[in-house]
């Protein structure tokens, strides 16, 4: 549905995306994962033609992507990261006003509108002016004009940034079924956890690169992480530490701050292991945890650093 082959976007000096690379199919929630400023948006509104870029190729539905394509256009809605909506419209109007850039037939577009208010929890607002609504709200109400005339493709850009817990599992919610009534996804985020929760593919990305793709499980299996434990210890000398490493399995020991972090590849009785060495060596310790890999091991793994700093 959307092949995207070795795109190149400079900024000046500054290369936002180097020869990146990304293939979506139908029917995938997909997730672009990434710390602030590795080239999400530049990638999304690249796609949309709303961007020129340096090289490389973009089709969508098959087609090369051009900013006069309205054919591909049509099909797209948009969720961008900052609110755009009227103030002097109230939510039906605003709603209203953004379906009936593709919807014309007024009969089928109350419908819609109607449907997406539904869907973003705001029949009590429709009367509502968006100066009145709290944040999360407004994120809704941007949501609801962005896919109320139901495209076959969604782009959402970072939708959830600084909303309130309710609102945030109301829009992951959404997209799930926004996706199960058909609508292909692509999700730009830089929270792992929401990815993991709602996506069926993720791509990662770092410094304008698609690092790694593929189901979170595949992606899960391309490092030498299997499970990280963590202990709670009040004194672990260097020479223990040195230790732990030898254990079998072990292949990445941390200590900070009365907190040891154990990497281990896929095993049985690891955690075994390791308390049986902690009892061995009589070093006291608190709560124990046994976490298995996350995408963030998988970002850690391939670039060497956090994807939350
Ligand atoms: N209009 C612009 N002019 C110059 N540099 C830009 C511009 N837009 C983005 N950049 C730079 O390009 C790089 C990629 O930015 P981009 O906004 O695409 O990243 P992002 O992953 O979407 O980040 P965020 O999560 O913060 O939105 C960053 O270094 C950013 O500072």
């Amino acid at each position: 549905m959307i092949e995207i082959k070795n795109l190149v976007k400079r900024y000046g000096n500054l290369v936002a995306l180097d020869y990146f690379n990304l293939e979506v199919e139908e029917g995938e929630i997909f997730g672009l994962l990434g710390p602030n400023g590795s080239g999400k948006s530049t990638a999304i509104n690249c796609m949309l033609s709303l961007l020129k870029y340096d090289r490389g190729s973009i089709k969508i539905f098959g087609e090369e992507m051009a900013p006069d394509n309205y054919k591909v256009k049509k099909q797209i809605g948009i969720v961008f990261q900052d609110v755009a909506v009227f103030e002097e419209l109230n939510v039906y109007d605003n709603v209203d006003y953004f379906c009936g850039l593709y919807v014309k037939e007024k009969g089928k577009r109350k419908q819609l509108v109607e449907e997406a208010i539904e869907f973003a929890g705001m029949k009590e607002y429709r009367k509502t002016y968006p100066k009145k609504l709290s944040g999360g709200l407004l994120r809704r109400l941007n949501i609801a004009c962005g896919i109320a005339h139901k495209p076959r493709l969604i782009i959402m850009d970072e939708p959830t940034v600084a909303v309130d817990p309710q609102s945030r599992n109301k829009i992951l919610e959404g997209i799930k079924e926004l996706n199960r009534q058909g609508s292909t996804i692509i999700y730009t985020s830089h929270y792992m956890e929401e990815v993991e929760q709602i996506c069926t593919k993720i791509a990662i990305m770092d410094h304008g690169r698609s690092i790694a793709a593929g189901t979170k499980e595949e992606l899960k299996s391309m490092i030498k992480t299997g499970e990280t434990l963590t202990i709670e210890a009040v004194f672990v000398t260097a020479e223990q530490i040195q230790e732990i490493k030898q254990i079998p399995h072990v292949f990445d020991v941390e200590y900070k701050e009365q907190i040891l972090t154990v990497r281990c590849t896929k095993a049985k009785h690891n955690l075994i292991r390791l308390l049986t060495f902690l009892q061995e060596r009589e070093i006291s310790f608190g709560r124990v945890f046994s976490e298995l890999p996350t995408l963030n091991d998988v970002f850690l793994e391939i670039t060497g650093k956090q994807l939350r700093d």
